[in-house]
């Protein structure tokens, strides 16, 4: 039988090309720079399958590619579908939650425990020879043990964030969502708390909600004005569910105490960014997932996810609002 077209533009591993290859015609993108738009439309023309991270898929793309049927993202944020447009021309999505839940509550961790104690300021000072005897005062942080932590988005990364901060730090858990989630607060003692008195109450929030038309800009100059003075602010969602210029206000002019940032609403971070210039906000590259391991796994479930719509079956992950 002939085997359905897709094209491939991430670096895969071996196992999951191998795989791939097996039930599919692969065309691959190789080269380092992301494939410009014009080439993607021609690769586009024949494919039925297109496996991808976090590219655009939109009107202009979709009527390039007149054989898709399904597009697979190796992430569970699916931001980055117009998912109207794929509807209407009956293209699927799907997407690979859970397999990097705990890498990136590990993540969520690292910039928590980075931001209170300061440990890339701190990593600076050491590696420029300033460190010097009884300098101890200038060099204290804040506590993370047994503070108070306010999730917004308690969903499957946020549990693990939950668990991590119950259970291994002793914290106080508040949690923000559309729903409440009896389970999580039995398994975590946490309380479900209306945005603005979590905002109030805690002492690190943690932004984890996907970005959607509700989550954009979610965070602003008045969540700020609500957070307490010593707030520390974490974000690993996605860049825009925060107005970043308030964020910014907030961190130069004391409302809040430091943030946390792994997303950005420009990627990468422009070298001229504000945010650059701030030495109470620690800044990633966007790597929440960014283990080997995690990331091999992601590849392969959306491999799966990709072979299995082709094949005309239920796939693990397609994306919620394609379910029937
Ligand atoms: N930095 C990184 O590298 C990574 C970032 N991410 C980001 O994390 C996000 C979350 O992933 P995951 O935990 O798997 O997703 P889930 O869908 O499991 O959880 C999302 C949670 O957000 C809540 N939520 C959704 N909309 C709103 C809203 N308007 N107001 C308040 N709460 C809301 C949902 O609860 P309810 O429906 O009850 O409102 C749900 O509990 C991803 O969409 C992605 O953007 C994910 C992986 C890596
Ligand atoms: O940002 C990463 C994702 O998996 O979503």
């Amino acid at each position: 039988m002939l085997k359905p077209t897709i094209f491939v533009d991430l670096d895969l591993p071996k196992a999951v090309l191998n795989y791939l290859a097996e039930h599919c015609s692969v065309d691959a993108w190789t080269e380092e720079d992301t494939v410009p738009r014009e080439e993607l439309h021609t690769r586009l023309a024949p494919a039925e399958g297109y496996l991808t991270g976090g590219r655009r898929i939109d009107e202009s793309l979709l009527e390039a590619a007149p054989n898709l049927k399904v597009v697979s993202s190796v992430s569970v944020g699916y931001n980055h579908f117009d998912i109207d447009a794929m509807k209407r021309h009956d293209v699927t999505g799907t997407h690979t939650p859970e397999v990097l839940d705990e890498t990136v509550a590990d993540l969520v961790f690292a910039l928590m425990l980075g931001s209170a104690r300061r440990v890339a300021e701190l990593d600076q000072y050491v590696r420029d020879g300033r460190w010097k005897r009884g300098d101890d005062g200038v060099l204290f942080g804040l506590d993370v043990h047994h503070a108070t932590v306010g999730i917004i988005g308690m969903g499957r990364i946020g549990e693990a964030v939950a668990r991590r901060a119950a259970h291994g730090f002793g914290m106080k858990v508040n949690y923000h969502n559309r729903s409440r989630k009896p389970e999580a607060e039995a398994k975590y003692g946490a309380s479900y708390m209306e945005l603005d008195e979590l905002l109030a109450a805690s002492d690190f929030v943690v932004m984890l909600t996907p970005l959607t038309n509700e989550t954009k800009s979610l965070i602003g100059r008045r969540e700020f004005r609500l957070m307490k003075s010593s707030a520390i602010f974490i974000n690993a969602s996605r860049g825009a569910t925060v107005d970043e210029p308030a964020l910014i206000e907030a961190l130069q002019d004391g409302t809040i105490h430091a943030a946390g940032l792994d997303v950005f609403q420009q990627e990468p971070l422009p070298a001229d960014h504000p945010l650059l210039t701030l030495p109470n906000v620690l800044l990633l590259p966007h790597i929440g997932s960014a283990t080997e391991k995690t990331r091999d796994a992601m590849a392969m479930l959306a491999a799966r996810n990709l072979v299995a719509v082709l094949q005309g079956e239920e796939p693990p992950h397609r994306v919620p609002e394609f379910k029937v």
